[in-house]
C-alpha cells in the first residue's frame, strides 16, 4: 500500500478504520508535541504526572475515533471513564504517548492501540487487531491482525509497507528491563544475568516501552517491565499496553507471559489493571517463566 489513508467510511470494516484513523493522525500528533513538552498539571488514573501533549494527544484520538462508526468505545491510559458510545462493534483502547517522559530528553516515544470485540475492560483474548506507531527519526507503525504483522512507514497522511509477515528473527540480540534494579526480585535478577552473560546479547533500553519493543521486533529478543517488589503487578497497563503489545509479538511468532501465561489470558478486573509484562523470542519467555516458577 502507498496511499492516502481515506477519511473514516461508513461502509468500511470499524477496524480498518480505526487503524487508517491512527496512521493518518500520526504526522499531526508528532506535530503537535512541539510546544506541549511540559507538565500538565494533573495526574492521570495510574497516578502519574501527565505531559500536556499525552491530554491532547489522548482528546484528539477519543474525537477522532469515536466519530468511526462501528465503534462502540474509547477508553485511554490518560483518562479514568471509557466513552461509550453504544452497543457497536469494536471498543478501542490507545495509550496516546507511550513514554511521554521522553519528551523532555527529546527521546522515541510511541501510540499504542488495542481493538478488542468485546465491552472494556477485556481480555487480551478479545483482541481483533493491535498496533504501534513509532515517533523514531521516521515515523513507523507496525499493525497486527489475523495473526499477521505488517510494518509501514509513515508520510503525511501516507502509509507504505516496508515489510509483511513479520516475524521475530530467530537468533535474538537484544534485551531490556524496566524497573529500579534494587527492586528486581531475586529470581529476575538472576535470569537476567544469564541473558547478559551470552556475549552475543546486547543491552537496548530507551524508557518507552515501545521503542524497546520496536528493538526486539526488528532483532529478536527481549523487552520486560517486571513485578518488583511494593509493585507486584509491575507498571504498565492491560488493557492499554501489555494486551496490544502482546497481541503483536505473538502474531509475530513470539511470546508473552504475565510471569505463568500468555498476557492474552490475564482477566481484567479493572480498565486501569498493571500487569508484569515480559514479550519477545520463546526460547528466552519460556526460560523467564522456568526462572520465576
Ligand atoms: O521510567 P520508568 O519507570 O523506567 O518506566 C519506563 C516505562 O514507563 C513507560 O513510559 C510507561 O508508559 P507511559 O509513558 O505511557 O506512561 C513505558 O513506556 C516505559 O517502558
Ligand atoms: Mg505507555
Ligand atoms: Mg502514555
Amino acid at each position: 500500500m502507498n496511499a492516502t489513508d481515506p477519511e473514516p467510511d461508513p461502509g468500511l470494516d470499524p477496524v480498518e478504520n480505526v487503524v487508517a484513523t491512527i496512521a493518518r493522525s500520526a504526522a499531526e500528533i508528532r506535530q503537535g508535541l512541539v510546544g506541549r513538552r511540559g507538565k500538565a498539571g494533573a495526574e492521570n488514573p495510574s497516578g502519574e504526572t501527565q505531559v500536556e501533549a499525552d491530554v491532547w494527544a489522548d482528546e484528539l484520538l477519543a474525537d477522532r475515533l469515536t466519530s468511526i462508526d462501528g465503534v462502540a468505545q474509547y477508553a485511554s491510559e490518560e483518562r479514568s471513564e471509557i466513552i461509550d458510545g453504544g452497543d457497536d462493534r469494536v471498543s478501542v483502547a490507545v495509550d496516546p504517548l507511550d513514554g511521554s517522559s521522553n519528551l523532555k530528553s527529546n527521546n522515541t516515544m510511541g501510540t499504542v492501540f488495542g481493538i478488542y470485540d468485546e465491552p472494556l475492560p477485556a481480555p487480551g483474548s478479545a483482541l481483533v487487531a493491535s498496533g504501534w506507531i513509532l515517533y523514531g527519526p521516521i515515523t513507523t507503525m507496525a499493525y497486527a491482525r489475523d495473526g499477521s504483522v505488517t510494518k509501514y512507514e509513515l508520510t503525511g497522511g501516507e502509509r507504505t509497507v516496508v515489510e509483511e509477515d513479520i516475524t521475530l528473527p530467530d537468533d535474538p540480540l537484544v534485551y531490556g528491563f524496566g524497573g529500579r534494579v534494587p527492586h528486581w526480585h531475586d529470581e529476575f535478577r538472576e535470569f537476567v544475568r544469564e541473558i547478559e552473560s551470552n556475549p552475543e546479547h546486547k543491552l537496548r533500553y530507551g524508557g518507552a516501552m515501545i521503542g524497546d519493543v520496536n528493538q526486539v521486533l526488528t532483532y529478536g529478543g527481549i523487552f520486560a517491565y517486571p513485578a518488583l517488589e511494593g509493585s507486584p503487578r509491575g507498571k504498565l497497563r492491560l488493557q492499554f499496553e501489555g494486551n496490544p503489545i502482546a497481541y503483536l509479538i505473538e502474531a509475530a511468532g513470539g511470546r508473552s507471559s504475565d510471569g505463568s501465561r500468555s498476557i492474552l489470558e490475564v482477566e481484567p478486573d479493572d480498565l486501569h489493571d498493571r500487569v508484569p509484562l515480559h514479550v519477545g523470542n520463546a526460547e528466552f519467555i519460556d526460560r523467564l517463566e522456568d526462572a520465576l516458577e
